[in-house]
Formats: C-alpha cells, structure tokens, sequence
C-alpha cells in the first residue's frame, strides 16, 4: 500500500501556495537575462534526450519547494514499493509491474513470494520465435502461403500503445509486412480493414487482457466468420488467429489453442502493457530485435527514475512542473506537441496513459479530494498545430503548459524540411516564453510604414503577453531505445503526479458505468416497442433511433 498524505497538509504544499502569490507579475524574460546559467541550471540530460526546462514559471526557489514536496509526500518510498512488487493497485488487489515487463537486468521481481522474472523471459522467448516465423514466411496461412498482412482487434491498452509505437518506429519496419488495428466497435472499422487484406495471408492478433470486452469480442467474431467464409474449414484457425491475454478459458472458449496464446498477468495495467505481449504486432512487424531495444530503453529509464536524485530526476521534473501548473497556476490541460510526423500517436497514447490513471476524484482513502487532480491531455504533431489550436496558447486566457518535442536528426533528411521543421520548434518556445510587447509592436509597425492610426487600432490585437511555459525535449534520433525511454519517462511522470496527489493510478472504475447501461440498452434497441425505462432525454433519443432507422 501506499502512504497515504495529503498534499495539501504538507509544510511544502503551504509555502509553494505562498510563493506561488509571490511569483505573480514575475515574468521569465526577466530570469534569462539577470542568469546567464538558467539553461544549464534548468535542463537536464538522460543518454540522448535533452530535457529543457528553464522556460518554466519556476525560480530555484519553486524547484526546492516541489523537491520538498515530492520528499513530504513520501515519493522515494513509493517508488520502492512499485518496483518490488508491492500491492499499489489497492482496489483490485495487485501489483504494478509493468517496469519488471523490460527489467532487461533481469534481477528479480517477486510478487506473492514468487519471482515473476522467469514467466516474462518465457514469454518473451514465446514472441521471438513466434515473430521469427512470421516475418521469415515459415507461418503460413491455410493455403500455404505466408503472411503478409497482421490485424490487431484490440481496444484502449490493447490498441493504442501497439499503434502508437508501429506508427513511431516506421522507418524499421519490415517492408513485405502491413499492419492493421481495429478498435472500434463501429461495423466501419472492421469492415474498412477487411477490404484492404487477403484471408489466405492475414493472421488477427486478438489482444484483450480480459478476453470479454465487448468491442473487441464483436470484431474478434467478425474477424473469424469472414475467415471461415471462404477457409469453409474450422482449422483454419489456428492458422491465422492469435491471441494475447490473460484470459486463458476465454480464449479457448473463442477456439484459439492455448499453443496460439500470448499470456500475461494482472499486474499488467492495461494501459501500460505494450511491453507485454500485447506488443507482438509492434514485434511481429518491426522485428524482435527492435522490440527488445525499446524495451531496453524503458528500462534504462527505469533505472534512471528509480536511482537518480529528485534534483536530476527526469519523470520527477516533469510531473512537479505538471503539479505547479494544475495545483498552484489552475492550468486545466497539459499539451503534448511531437515535432515528428512519426510521433502523430503519442499524445493520443498518453490521454489514456494518464487521464485513466490520474482522472480521479477520490483519494487512496476514498474521501473526495479538495484539490485538482490529472490534467486533460491534448495534442498533435507540430507543425500542424501550429495552424489550429496555438492562436490559443499564445493569446487565449487560459494557461497551457506544453510540451514540445523533437529529434535533432530525421529519418528522411530530405532538403531543407528537418531544418525548418525545426526552426519551428525552437521559434515556437521562444515566442510563447518572450512574447511581444506594445513597444515592439508599434515598432515594428512603424518600420512597416503604418500610419499612427492604424497601429492604435491593431495594436492590441496584435500584442504577445507571452510567459507561457514550455519544456523542450529534444532527442538525437527516434529509436526504438529512446521510443522506449520517452514512453517510460512519462509513465513514470504519471506515477509521480498520482502519489503526490495522494490518489489510485492504476484503477479504472470511471469506465464501468458506461459499459454497463450500454449492455442494458442493447436489448432495448430490439424490436419496435416504445422505451420508457430511462430518463425522458434518452427515452427521447432511443426512441428517435427507433423512428430514424
Ligand atoms: O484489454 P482489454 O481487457 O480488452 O481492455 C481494454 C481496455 O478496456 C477499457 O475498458 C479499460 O478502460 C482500458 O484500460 C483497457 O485497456
């Protein structure tokens, strides 16, 4: 279990409140010219990423303040207590250990006195020759020819972390493999990936840790009809469906053999098991060898959160910035801007990552929490943002602390295109951080020969407050090493957030209540009869379906 404090009683949470009033006026300009140190002091280093953090509303006054606070609310102990196997996840009884998943040191990891270590190498021994078939032709489908096109039916953990990494680590794909994810349990999904693949050549991955989520069981069944439909064989099969869970009677009640079942285990949070064999598209279509690297650079992250100091600590840094922003300045949302058209899923992977885990309102305690909790994520790929949402960031009224992140070297250096994809990401951080004062407006209009009138009226619209914070991440290249660290810095930054804000992170009850009525409605949606069981809003709507359809 883990300590249960509330941040708000600590003597750090009431100074950071004092000071945060103290702060306000300061602008960061003034900091980077009365320190010539501030980039050296506020960033920090980890194998190839760089971690610029001075462009923050902080001092090193409000750094020492959220180090207190992250020792007062015991983090160092709760770090522990994850990685050795302690029952952090309290309303469901179980361990969190998706970091023992890519313990590529292989120490062991014991959980109800027995060491997990051995289960994880054998199932990671299971996916490499299974891969290894794959990728080589020696699968074949039920006419013998080889594979040549994966479909992944999973949904949230069991979809988003696979396609955010294939769609990330492109450039190392194996080039006669395609990848298909179907998620939705919208008929469109399934039946726009069936159109573009081949039964004869295609193996489903059917990836759900609970083997009964609905979705997922829907396109699971339709995956397979289609495929009988033209095998007109049951043995056909086991030829093309796999299954990744740790629902192993559930998996072969749908017909999958257990010689065709990836497990893993309940201390596997769903949204933190691409590393599990929940990865074996990602390792089916990149290779295993590039799979273990990513795992590999996870857990050189993970070495990195667990032994170096608050002070130097990456996912520490960012996840007091996150609370210093949502607790102390009532920032609302936290954006993820990757400059890396390969990155396009990462923030979409991180709204599950951390709006499931620190989406709660409840403390460890179950008592209602009288302070903000996990932040809305949001995010595109930058350039593209830049012509969307930024007019927001850099002049709405509300504060967004973002962060931007970019590799220094491209896998398609092609003509000036890194240069200025670049020379937008460092711009961006420096226009929201200076902004543009009336002076240098009018300036500036001037030297463009507008007349005094002109600049009066434009003149505010066209001013920058500027002092919006920012981190920079900036990386050598998108490996699958340092896809692997960024991913477990933030899982990491997640974790810091949730023992701080005293809360369960690794829960999802917010999701039942949905599921739930919806099971009790689509029995409703049969036939003509009038529904008068709910509300008069969803009567209404239910019964204006039944009209339409
Ligand atoms: O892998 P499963 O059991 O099919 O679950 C898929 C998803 O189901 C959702 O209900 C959960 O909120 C997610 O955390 C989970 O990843």
């Amino acid at each position: 279990m883990l300590p249960q404090i509330n941040p708000t009683k600590t003597n750090a949470w009431a100074a950071l409140r004092d000071h945060s009033r103290a702060m306000m006026g300061e602008r960061m300009i003034d900091w980077f010219q009365a320190d010539p140190d501030r980039f050296q002091k506020f960033s920090l280093h980890f194998e190839d990423i760089l971690l610029d953090f001075s462009k923050n509303l902080i001092t090193e006054k409000t750094h020492r303040l959220l180090l207190d606070l992250a020792e007062q609310c015991q983090l160092k102990e709760a770090i522990d207590k994850m990685f050795t196997g302690d029952k952090i996840n309290a309303t469901e009884g179980r361990a969190v250990l998706h970091v023992a998943l890519r313990n590529r040191s292989n120490t062991p990891v014991v959980v109800d006195g027995q060491d997990v270590m051995p289960e994880v190498n054998e199932v990671l021994a299971r996916i490499e020759q299974f891969t290894d078939k794959v990728i080589s032709g020696e699968w074949k489908g039920f006419t013998g020819r080889p594979i040549t096109d994966i479909v992944n039916i999973g949904i949230g953990g069991s979809d988003l972390g696979p396609v955010m990494v294939t769609e990330a680590l492109k450039p190392y794909k194996k080039p006669h493999l395609n990848v298909h994810f179907v998620s939705n349990v919208d008929g469109t999904h399934i039946a726009e990936a069936l159109k573009v693949v081949d039964p004869e050549t295609t193996l489903f991955i059917i990836a759900s840790k609970t083997f009964t989520t609905q979705e997922t069981m829907t396109n699971a069944h339709t995956a397979r009809e289609w495929l009988l439909n033209v095998a007109q064989d049951e043995s056909a099969v086991a030829k093309h469906f796999v299954a990744v869970s740790t629902n192993a009677e559930g998996v072969a009640k749908f017909g999958i053999s257990p010689d065709n079942m990836f497990g893993f285990w309940d201390w596997v949070g769903g949204r933190y098991s691409l590393w599990s064999a929940i990865g074996l598209p990602i390792a089916c279509v990149l290779g295993f060898e590039h799979f273990r690297e990513l795992l590999e650079g996870a857990h050189a992250m993970d070495n990195h959160f667990r032994e170096t100091s608050f002070e130097q600590n990456l996912p520490v840094t960012l996840a007091l910035l996150g609370i210093w922003y949502n607790n102390f300045y009532e920032a609302e949302t936290h954006a993820i801007l990757p400059y890396d058209q390969y990155m396009h899923r990462f923030p979409a992977y991180f709204q599950q990552g951390d709006m499931e885990s620190n989406g709660k309102s409840v403390d460890r305690a179950g008592h209602r929490v009288s302070y903000e909790t996990g932040p809305v994520i949001w995010g595109e790929p930058g350039t593209n943002g830049q012509h969307a949402f930024y007019q927001l960031i850099h002049q709405g009224t509300k504060l967004i602390p973002c962060d931007f992140m970019a590799p220094a070297q491209s896998h398609n250096p092609i003509g000036e295109h890194h240069p200025i994809l670049l020379s937008n990401f460092f711009a961006q951080t420096e226009a929201l951080m200076r902004g543009k004062s009336e002076d240098e407006v009018r300036e500036e209009m001037q030297k463009a020969g507008k007349s005094e009138e002109e600049i009066r009226e434009l003149l505010p619209f066209r001013v920058f407050s500027g002092n919006k914070p920012t981190n920079s991440i900036l990386f050598k290249m998108l490996t699958p090493r340092t896809l692997g660290s960024l991913v477990a810095m933030y899982e990491h930054k997640i974790f810091v957030q949730g023992v701080i804000w005293n809360i369960l992170s690794f829960d999802q009850w917010g999701v039942e209540l949905g599921k739930q009525l919806a099971k009790s409605i689509l029995p409703e949606l049969k036939g003509d009869a009038h529904v008068t069981s709910h509300d008069a809003s969803t009567n209404g709507l239910i019964n204006a379906y039944k009209a339409m359809r």
